[in-house]
């Protein structure tokens, strides 16, 4: 078994599911091999593949050689149906070797499977090596600490029936919430936070999701198609109408796979369950957060981004009144601004300009940035309305300069402390509120394909879009940077990857919800958003791998930092005694060149890596069988059901 596990490719750890010690003939039957048929059902269920199952049971062939067989072909219709199975398969692979190497069959095998709860049965997590069938322990639910993961919309395929299943906690939660009930119980606190601080990894995590918005009135009565198909809630293709030389029509499919891929018929409700609420306990154990929008204008980022504020700001509230936090003098503190042509300013202070500086320990800081504390959901509600308000007519076009601005919304927990906070610092508002326990921030990105916009005559609109470009570029070089292990993390290339730095490092979650437009109109920018995401999503790939190190070896991220920066607070008491003295602390304490080389916007589009297949036929596209995975594995939380 050992040898096996070694192998470990995504076939043989599908297959290692049916094996047991004690030995036993490969082809099933009985009893287990009945168990057998219910999981493997229940596994191709959850992607809706499980017409596959039904032929392999009724012929009893082995379940151990089923995922190889279905990789090769047998009952799999479509690449669509191959790149969900590979998915789940990957899924199942702890060292992301290929799903298609072929599976050799051990002299371990078993017919005698348990019954499903032995799936969990102690010695046979030992045999499988660990993590195999702890799907918590699995790559793409890294992002969440333990009890996060716990979350309704984590649970694995395999999950014995005990309890609820997923759908039904979906469904109860969904309802729940569209009753306007409250979200007490959803919100699982964590059983000891030295268990999780010690889980806690300096890599970053990201949870990339996708959301398409419905046609517009303008869009439907221009009779635009909807050239967008969503999937499984995972999966995204985009149908690219395309002519050849000869002027024949054909469309293109590209498909995209994420995390969460959310349909135009999904609530703001649903969209917060998904991508912020299972974050809201980190909070309290010391993560920054960060959930932010990205997408051409008019995509919908604003939409789905106003009300998230308000649902975290209540359920942080709500944790805030539990008995683990009610006597620990935590608060919750908000801010608001918004950085516009490359300039800071206060949304909630009249938008008095801020300036951002390094202070001695290199940390950057926003000075005068105006932090409130808030004990109602009321009041919160209030703020955010104020702060869209200043947001919105701050400048002539109030859309036009929505769309040219990234706004980004604080709100932090902090720790008061004992002492008066004067008598520490002589800046009475860079020592308000207290240490900073964890924070999350809401950003609304301007317009992805603002950025491109440098023909416009106006000379203002051109610098704003030279503005946009720097920054949606920055962030992306440092995805990239990050992405490939570079030492120099290119932060200081824009105000906007300065302030988002300590989302990428460090204790972090970062949910990116990239918005898209369904109409023809817009596809080259829904194209370039999906691959803009894709090359986020493959961020969390590497940072997942960045785990597998010997343990006490600097995790890679903080090695980079370190090296660089000796005083980068790494750790709690450092964090906690630089927040008591400034508002707000974003930490570059690099002193990196940005990347002059780096590509621009909108010219880096890694087609490379962009499956597609083409047809001639307008929306019914002939799929070309491929014989490489065409999606990259999902990262980050895996959305089921
Ligand atoms: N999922 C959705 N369901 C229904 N309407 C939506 C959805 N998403 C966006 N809309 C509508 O589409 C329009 C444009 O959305 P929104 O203002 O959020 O776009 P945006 O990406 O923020 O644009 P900008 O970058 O210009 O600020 C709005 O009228 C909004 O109400």
């Amino acid at each position: 078994m050992g040898g096996q596990m070694q192998q470990s490719n995504a076939a043989a750890a599908a297959a290692a599911l049916y094996d047991h010690p004690g030995g036993g003939a490969l082809h099933s039957a009985g009893p287990a091999g009945d168990a057998g048929d219910t999981v493997m059902a229940r596994w191709l269920q959850s992607a809706g593949l499980q017409h596959l199952a039904s032929p392999f049971a009724s012929t009893g062939i082995d379940h151990r050689l089923l995922p190889n067989l279905l990789m090769q072909g047998y009952g799999v219709q479509s690449v669509e149906e191959k790149q969900k199975l590979l998915k789940m398969l990957r899924n199942l692979n702890l060292n992301g070797e290929s799903g298609s190497e072929p599976y050799t069959p051990t002299g371990h095998s078993s017919g005698a499977m348990a019954a499903a709860d032995g799936f969990f049965s102690p010695e046979l997590r030992g045999e499988l090596g660990a993590g195999l069938l702890d799907l918590h322990a699995m790559d793409d639910t890294e992002l969440l600490s333990e009890h996060v993961i716990s979350e309704p919309f984590e649970p694995s395929p395999f999950m014995p029936p005990f309890g609820k299943g997923f759908d039904d906690d979906t469904d109860a939660v969904t309802s729940r919430q569209q009753r306007g009930e409250a979200a007490d119980t959803s919100i699982r606190l964590p059983a000891n936070e030295k268990e999780i601080s010690i889980k806690e990894s300096n890599v970053a995590k990201i949870k990339v999701v996708v959301r398409k918005r419905p046609l517009n009135k303008k869009e439907l009565s221009r009779k635009e198609d909807d050239i967008v198909t969503v999937s499984d809630k995972a999966f995204v293709a985009v149908h690219e109408p395309k002519l050849k030389v000869d002027l024949t029509a054909y469309v293109e499919k590209h498909d995209f796979c994420f995390d969460a891929v959310l349909d135009e018929h999904v609530t703001n409700d649903e969209v917060y369950r998904v991508t912020v609420e299972p974050i809201i306990p980190t909070i309290f154990q010391r993560t920054k957060a960060t959930c932010f929008a990205y997408g051409q204008t008019g995509s919908g980022k604003t939409f789905t981004m106003q009300p998230l504020p308000l649902r975290a700001a209540e359920d942080l509230m709500r944790l805030l009144h539990h008995p683990t936090y009610r006597n620990q003098r935590y608060k919750l503190w908000l801010s608001y601004f918004e950085i516009y042509g490359g300039k800071l300013f206060d949304l909630l202070s009249d938008r008095r300009k801020l300036l951002m500086r390094e202070d001695g320990r290199q940390q950057v800081c926003i000075v005068g940035l105006q932090e409130f504390e808030v004990s109602d959901v009321q009041i919160v509600k209030e703020f955010i309305e104020k702060g869209n308000a200043a947001r919105s007519t701050g400048s002539t076009g109030a859309n036009e300069e929505s769309s040219r601005s990234h706004a980004i919304l604080q709100l932090a927990i902090k720790k008061q402390s004992e002492i008066k906070e004067s008598k520490r610092n002589n800046d009475t508002n860079e020592s308000k509120g207290g240490k900073v326990v964890g924070k999350i921030s809401f950003i609304d990105l301007a317009g992805s394909e603002r950025g491109a916009d440098t023909t416009d005559n106006d000379r203002q609109t051109r610098i704003e879009g030279a503005e946009i470009n720097k920054s949606l570029l920055a962030l992306k070089e440092c995805i990239r940077a990050l992405d490939n292990d570079q030492i120099h993390i290119p932060f200081r290339g824009s105000k906007l990857t300065e302030v988002l730095r300590d989302s990428f490092v460090g204790n972090s979650r970062t949910v990116m919800i990239s918005c898209i437009s369904p109409n023809a109109g817009s596809c080259e920018h829904t194209l370039n958003t999906l691959r803009y995401a894709d090359r986020v999503k493959s961020l969390s790939k590497s940072g997942n791998s960045k785990k597998d190190q010997v343990p006490g070896t600097v995790p890679p991220a903080s090695a980079k930092e370190s090296s660089l920066i000796p005083s980068l607070p790494v750790t709690v008491e450092s964090e906690d005694a630089l927040a008591v003295t400034q508002v707000m602390k974003v930490g570059d304490t690099s002193r990196r060149a940005f990347d002059k080389d780096a590509p621009s916007y909108g010219s880096t589009v890694e087609s490379d890596r962009q499956p597609t297949t083409s047809s001639n036929y307008p929306f019914s596209v002939k799929e070309q069988p491929s014989s490489s995975p065409q999606v990259t594995p999902s990262t980050g939380w895996r959305m089921v059901g």
